[in-house]
């Protein structure tokens, strides 16, 4: 636990200015006249927006296995730099994180490390080959306390195996996160099926292969009593299932990445790899319903799919590439760019998108909490004037596949805070314990 800080001069969801006192990691006083004693450290935030720390339900961090791509030190580090105080690390690592031994190595590796906590998701699956369940209640009860379980990078497919999940996660009170691709539907495919696609000659990835693992796993959800989430949302078609399904009192939620709020598929005609991700960028059409969507609470959450990857896998045709984008250090950029910049969202609305529903979704009870006195010190101080050029081999990742490498952007985190300690601090991330 840190000492007292000091945070001078923030904007609480860019309201009145005020200084804010931490002690012992909590918010210990607010107010406009606040001054501290000399033993203690100061943060300027120079009339920054402040906004509770961000909560990353889907990042992968490569650890253990692809150290080469990231670890989770670099994505420690990215994370911080992007405003996060919380991520979720996907359990396809090498070996997979099907068993607690791997689930805690991961909690503590990351609490070792201590700029971001990591909070590691299960795989649903043994090595997630969709035959047989992997052994959810060991990895809940163990160190790690995974509370999100995913085969993601695969579906869940076989539809009794997904229900058996849903009902012992209903049992185990924690939240299956399902990539959903019907993969018989995506043989081969590497982008949107559509007249791009068409056009360059790459095969398509349908619509209907995400639409109708949504549409079965609302169904699923609703016979076993549990809660769903989906990953990554991307096409029209979800939101109208979400609706329907939320309509119908079932427990789903969603998340959709920055880069399908920004992208879309036009952007392929280079063949350029750095634009291949699962699932594809999508048409104009599906952006903007799922920044609707995003506005109106349908798709609960911004996810980064933070997806590193070595420059040799990056760097072939683009068939042969693989999917993913970096994502964490653009992430709350995009989100100003597409939500706020068109009057989607305002800054309350970021932090309800990018650090409460994430947190309440996962079940996070220090996370996405007011900015109030009492309430844990997990803070993400934003400069929402400044804009910045993204250079890929200057982000904190150890790989450099960002599909925003030279586009400059609105709003800059200027500071992360921790439980009371500064994680990073105008762009210099604390050097990890
Ligand atoms: N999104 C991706 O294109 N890739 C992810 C897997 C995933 O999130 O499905 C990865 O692990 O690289
Ligand atoms: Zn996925």
């Amino acid at each position: 636990m840190s000492g007292d800080l000091l945070i001078k001069n923030v904007r609480p969801y860019a309201g009145d200015l005020v200084n804010i006192v931490v002690r012992d990691g909590e918010i210990a006083e607010i107010g406009q006249e606040l001054t501290a004693g000399p033993e203690v450290d100061v943060l300027d935030g120079a009339g920054a927006i402040v906004l509770p720390g961000f909560v990353d339900m889907h990042t992968h961090l490569r650890e253990p296995g692809r150290e080469d791509t990231e670890t989770i030190e670099t994505g420690s580090a990215a994370a911080a730099l992007g405003g996060y105080t919380a991520v979720f690390a996907m359990a396809n690592t090498d070996p997979v994180a099907d068993t607690a031994v791997i689930t805690d190595y991961v909690w503590r590796r990351g609490q070792e490390v201590g700029l971001v906590d990591v909070h590691p998701v299960g795989a649903v699956t043994v090595g997630l080959a969709g035959k047989q369940l992997a052994e959810m209640g060991a990895m809940a009860a163990g160190a790690g306390k995974v509370r999100v379980f995913s085969d993601d990078g695969k579906c869940v497919d076989d539809p009794l195996l997904m229900r058996r999940a849903l009902e012992y996660a209903k049992g185990l009170d924690v939240l299956i996160a399902q990539h959903a691709e019907e993969p018989r539907l995506t043989v081969g495919a590497i982008a949107h099926e559509g007249s791009v696609a068409s056009r360059l000659g790459l095969a398509g990835w349908p619509r209907a292969a995400e639409e109708s693992i949504v549409a079965r796993d609302a169904l699923l959800a609703r016979d076993a009593g549990a809660r769903v989430h989906i990953c990554h949302a991307s096409t029209e078609g979800t939101v109208e299932l979400l609706t329907w399904a939320r309509g119908q009192g079932i427990a789903i939620t969603a998340e959709v990445t920055p880069h399908h709020l920004l992208l879309d598929d036009t952007r392929l005609h280079t063949y350029d790899p750095v634009n291949k991700v699962n699932p594809p960028l999508r048409e104009d059409r599906d952006r903007q319903a799922l920044r609707r969507a995003l506005a109106d609470g349908i798709v609960d959450c911004v996810a980064t799919d933070h997806a590193p990857h070595a420059a040799q896998d990056k760097c072939c045709e683009f068939a042969n590439a693989r999917p993913g984008m970096l994502g964490l250090q653009t992430a709350l950029s995009i989100v100003v760019e597409t939500m706020v910049r068109p009057g989607l969202l305002d800054w309350r609305g970021v932090a309800k998108v990018m650090s409460e529903r994430p947190a309440q979704i996962t079940g996070l009870p220090d996370q996405g909490r007011p900015i109030a006195v009492g309430e844990p010190a997990n803070l993400a101080l934003i400069d929402p004037d400044a804009e910045w050029t993204v250079e890929s081999g200057s982000l904190a990742s150890l790989s450099e596949n960002s599909p925003f490498d030279g586009m400059t952007l609105p709003a800059v985190v200027v500071a992360t805070v921790l439980r009371g300690g500064v994680t990073n601090n105008g762009g210099k991330v604390r050097s990890p314990r």
